[in-house]
């Protein structure tokens, strides 16, 4: 059997959604610092982190920060990974080698098929153009692609779609938000449960 499909949960503002993930089996969850209506702040994400065990990945999500800003919230939250969304560089990535934090790129999948590992980045997320916001992409075009080996897939997943999309992608990880949600930014704890189970259903 091959190594098991990597769940990331993203989004999560309360002890609940996060216990849910946790318990759910999720080996990652992800705290939004960006504008969103999951944003969350450094220290509500630091209360939040201290719930997690050590073998399950907390992510700072960051789109279009300045550089800085990231350190100093990644630092202050205690993350033990940093997600970047948008006009990033390799550099960039360079710079926050040096504070230990494992680095995931986002990406938009477009006309060229971002690779793993081009920024130095350790996990390469593709996503629609519009990060959170639940939309789909033609994620049939991904196998034989040279995405890379840890490549996740985000974007429109659900627990009702996402054994369909593992099938058609082939990724070797999986990252959702709205799909897990009864309104928007509010978790559901249930969904969060279906959707691991279902992620994994045809590993
Ligand atoms: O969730 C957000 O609001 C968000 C804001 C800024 C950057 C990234 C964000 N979320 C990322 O979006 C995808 C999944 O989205 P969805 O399942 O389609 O809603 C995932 O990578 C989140 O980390």
């Amino acid at each position: 059997m091959g190594e098991a499909l990597f769940v990331k949960i993203c989004g999560l503002k309360t002890e609940l959604d996060v216990d849910a993930a946790v318990e759910a089996g999720a080996d990652a969850i992800g705290f939004v610092f960006s504008a969103s209506p999951r944003r969350v702040d450094a220290a509500t994400a630091a209360r939040l982190g201290a719930r997690v065990p050590e073998g399950v990945l907390t992510v700072g999500v960051f789109k279009d920060e300045p550089l800085g800003d990231v350190r100093a919230v990644a630092e202050e939250s205690g993350v033990r990974a940093v997600q970047l969304h948008g006009d990033y560089e390799a550099a960039d990535f360079r710079e926050l080698r040096a504070g230990g934090w494992t680095l995931i790129r986002a990406a938009a999948f477009g006309d060229t098929v971002p690779r793993c590992g081009e920024f130095g980045e350790d996990m390469l997320l593709l996503d629609a153009p519009v990060p959170g916001s639940g939309t789909a992409w033609d994620w049939s075009r991904m196998p034989g692609s040279a995405a890379g080996e840890r490549w996740l897939l985000a974007g429109g997943l659900a627990p009702d779609n996402v054994a369909e999309a593992v099938a058609a992608a082939r990724p070797w990880g999986v990252d959702v938000s709205s799909g897990v949600e009864a309104s928007r930014g509010v978790k559901d704890p249930a969904l969060i449960v279906e959707f691991v189970k279902a992620a994994r259903s045809r590993a």
